[in-house]
């Protein structure tokens, strides 16, 4: 059946060639098998005869052929080397398809056919022109981002945002919509075109200050952000009829409108300098925000109109609340005394400013979280709310999309997302897990663009490194690394920006190292062809995670006409959840969901799907559901149509998951004849396994990431322990999803050498604390560091180290738990583990 994929996947034939001269025996009556067997340990005996044996082992006996079961194994049988042709005498034997759980073929599996007609794509028959919006930034529209019309939630919130400005009593916005329907464009559209008639005015300046903020909870969301800003900025200021259009006039008429990104990573020096010079629009994270708020005395925000908090929820989500109150009191304060000192004759600033307009703000989310409404209660006045959520949303009158009350319907996907879930033993994780990218860019014309979210950033640097290793050292490909796109990127922004950095041009990768190099993000597999992988966590650093993105998208400018430079024709970014909110990737073809999210449940889930099927385009979201976790897909179905019941409704058109067989994906990734595609597997393990086995650092890093994965695993929140309970999981079958020959039972190094001083311990969570505690170490965290980091996973860590550390430094012995000198993150296996989670 697949045939054509091998042929498309040219690669595969090499890769796949050792297998033919050693294919396991497999079926067949017990003395062939036995044979087969007998083989196997000749071949075991005189390694060199035969360099990499495959055996599939009789149902009764999952390990007939393994070494024994000693500690530290992998080191002693693997006799690291660091040649290839050492690697050649390692004996290695994988039993992927046998003793795997019985798996119930999907029932249903058509059962979500996406609808003919995206619902968040622009609209059919609104224009711009009718919403009111300035014909110069409908001709910028138009001509710099080939946007022509709005979707449905800009339909519904340009008007009552563009007509409101001149009204005193101006009310806040609450604008909730799908993911990928353009709520960034709805919100600074109307910014701008507020302020751009200050231009006419004879003092104006940069130094007029900050006039509007917009608050992200991420950097990379603030700098992709900032990136629209400034491509709006960059606009033409006369008409095309008029001959001077382009001329320096219209350069003059926006030198003021500047816009700055601000999100650490530079020193506060450079970013009090940069705020002394005034910038008219900042894009920010809240902890740096309010730093500068509270001490940045050259911080000119008196006069701020504007505040956005975007992406409400996950703002909530990662403690944020009280840096947005003190954000919110700050901005007041400021203003209260600029206005004073104006009034005083204190200021050396000239009149005519409005002081009686206030400040309006704006509030963004696809999801709504309870956090998010108490959020609207205490930081908007009168909101309106503009929801665009349901699929027909266009054929609703616009009264219908604004209410005083926020929508309960808040999980709806776009209606052309294409989910589907595949239930995979768990040992076949890892080979499914290629199988399923190979398919999807294998079925793509002109390459695809796959995000895989993985549960913790230990487990992508892994997977990452393993599948960029598989072949270390004879790649003889050339290779180069994105180079810039951005050739404009100093026009119309801050040009003294931190952000200089990412605009550098990349050099072409050097080879990498055995070792992870902490700024590489690019790898490519030999069993991917012609694409590349890249990594993206909240532990590397900023500009590592910038490039990581810039790679993986070709482009984050959002202008057209920009070269996308990509070093293959598809790629693949590993990611934790840091990569699940806001980003703007446009062209992604694909969704997994390797690991489903340990926290945020359904909102989440949407928020990380919704990465795909922007602005109208297709996409497809893969779930990759283990064994013991097949109720997570009525669980996620019943919340998506709105039940907190296990049961979701049968009604044709509702949102649901349709399921795909596991041997579908082998064969559809792996190719070959009949059941040729489980060979293949064994084959892609073993290199896998290799690869872990062949050097200590290797086996160290699987074993973090196995021990990472499963600490994030046991942080699922107790509803969802039904589901997600490390007591249901086959370590020893989880443990070969790392590429590891068995589950380790002790920590690695790496993590004990990392001890926690006894007095840093005491700032962090227990699980007994309020959340309101944990928010509050939060906002600490952010503003005390110059970091705003991926809030999620160093939370899921931290609730998990809490846990083992309230434990005490306990172990079993003789079946009670007794004190120990271990190391406090041991892990013990399922029992205690289970314990841990129970808490
Ligand atoms: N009217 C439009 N027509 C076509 N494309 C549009 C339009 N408005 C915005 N877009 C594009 O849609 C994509 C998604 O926009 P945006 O990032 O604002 O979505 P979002 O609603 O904020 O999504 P999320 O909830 O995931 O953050 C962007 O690439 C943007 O350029």
């Amino acid at each position: 059946m697949d045939d054509g994929l091998v042929l498309n996947l040219a690669a595969d034939d090499d890769f796949f060639g050792a297998r033919k001269t050693s294919e396991a025996k497999k079926g067949g009556r017990w003395t062939d098998r036995l044979k087969a067997k007998r083989t196997t340990k000749r071949k075991v005996s005189h390694p060199e005869k035969a360099a990499i044996s495959t055996s599939d082992a009789p149902d009764n006996n999952p390990r007939p052929s393994k070494q024994p079961r000693t500690e530290g194994a992998e080191f002693s049988s693997a006799k690291p080397t660091k040649t290839a042709s050492a690697t050649k005498t390692t004996q290695i034997i994988s039993s992927l398809f046998t003793s795997n759980p019985k798996i119930d073929l999907p029932k249903n599996p058509a059962a979500q056919r996406p609808t003919a007609k995206p619902s968040n794509a622009p609209h059919d028959t609104s224009t711009f022109e009718g919403l009111g919006l300035h014909p110069l930034l409908i001709a910028h529209l138009a001509s710099k981002f080939e946007i022509k019309r709005p979707t449905a939630i800009q339909r519904a919130a340009l008007p009552p945002i563009l007509t409101e400005t001149d009204n005193k009593d101006l009310r806040d916005i609450f604008i909730q919509s799908q993911t990928g329907s353009g709520k960034t464009l709805a919100y600074l559209l109307p910014i701008i075109q507020d302020l751009l008639p200050l231009s006419s005015l004879s003092y104006i300046d940069r130094s007029i200050g900050t006039l509007a903020i917009i608050i992200a909870p991420t950097r990379e969301l603030a700098k992709q952000i900032s990136e629209v800003v400034e491509a709006l900025l960059r606009m033409r200021l006369r008409s095309e009829d008029d001959v001077d259009g382009e001329s320096e006039n219209s350069t003059r008429m926006t030198r003021w409108l500047v816009s700055g990104l601000l999100v650490g990573g530079s020193t506060r020096t450079h970013e009090k300098a940069k705020l002394r010079k005034g910038v008219p629009i900042l894009v920010s994270t809240p902890g740096r925000l309010l730093d500068h708020i509270q001490n940045t005395s050259s911080f000119n925000v008196g006069k701020c109109r504007w505040l956005v908090l975007d992406e409400a929820d996950q703002l909530m989500e990662l403690g944020f609340e009280e840096t947005i109150t003190g954000i919110l009191k700050g901005l007041e304060g400021r203003r209260g005394l600029a206005k004073q000192a104006v009034l005083e004759g204190n200021s050396p600033e000239v009149g005519g400013w409005d002081w009686e307009r206030r400040r309006r703000t704006v509030l963004c989310s696809a999801t709504l979280r309870e956090s998010v409404q108490t959020l609207v209660g205490t930081a908007l006045i009168k909101p309106l709310m503009i929801k665009a959520l349901e699929a027909d949303q266009e054929e609703k009158p616009l009264t219908d999309l604004i209410s005083n009350k926020p929508s309960t319907n808040s999980l709806t996907p776009p209606s052309q997302l294409s989910q589907k879930y595949v239930v995979v033993p768990l040992k076949l994780r890892l080979v499914a897990l290629v199988a399923l990218i190979r398919s999807l860019i294998s079925k793509s014309t002109g390459g695809a663009k796959i995000i895989v979210f993985i549960s913790c950033t230990d487990s992508v640097d892994f997977h990452w490194n393993l599948l960029g290793g598989l072949h270390m050292g004879e790649q003889t490909e050339e290779t180069s690394a994105p180079q810039n796109s951005d050739s404009d990127s100093d026009e119309g922004g801050d040009t003294d920006d931190e952000e200089g950095d990412l605009d550098t041009p990349a050099s072409k990768p050097k080879p990498r190292s055995r070792k992870t190099q902490s700024d590489e993000v690019e790898c490519k597999c030999p069993l991917i062809p012609d694409t590349s992988i890249y990594r993206l966590h909240g532990s590397l650093p900023t500009a590592t995670r910038m490039r990581a993105l810039k790679g993986f998208a070709g482009t984050l400018n959002k202008v057209k006409n920009q070269p996308v430079q990509s070093t293959a024709a598809s790629s693949v970014l590993l990611c934790t959840s840091v990569a699940a909110r806001g980003l703007d990737l446009p062209t992604v073809k694909a969704v997994i969901q390797y690991d489903l999210p340990t926290e945020g449940g359904p909102n989440e889930y949407i928020h990380r799907i919704g990465r795909t099927a922007r602005a109208g385009k297709g996409g497809e979201a893969w779930s990759m559901v283990g064994p013991s976790e097949a109720e997570w897909v009525k669980w996620i179905e019943a919340r998506l149509q709105g039940e907190e019941s296990e049961k979701p409704k049968k009604v044709e058109g509702s949102p649901s998951l349709s399921g795909v067989g596991i041997d579908s994906v082998l064969r559809s990734g792996y190719g070959g004849k009949g059941r040729e595609y489980e060979a293949r597997a064994t084959e892609a393990q073993l290199s896998f396994e290799r690869w872990v086995l062949n050097d200590k650092d290797h086996v160290m890093l699987a074993r973090k990431a196995y021990l990472s994965h499963m600490r994030a695993y046991a942080t699922h929140p107790s509803n969802e322990k039904h589901i997600f309970h490390i007591r249901h999981l086959h370590l020893g079958h989880l443990a070969k999803s790392f590429a590891l020959r068995e589950a380790p039972t002790k920590v690695t190094a790496a993590n004990a050498s990392k001890p926690q001083s006894n007095s840093k311990a005491k700032g962090k969570p227990t699980s007994k604390d309020s959340v309101k505690e944990k928010r509050k170490r939060n906002v600490k965290y952010d503003s005390d560091s110059d970091d705003v980091r991926e809030g999620r996973n160093v939370d899921s860590e931290r609730r998990m180290k809490a846990v083992v550390r309230e434990q005490g430094r306990l172990t079993r012995k003789g079946g009670a738990m007794v004190r120990s000198g271990a190391s406090e993150f041991q892990v013990m296996g399922g029992d205690y583990l289970e314990n841990l989670a129970q808490h």
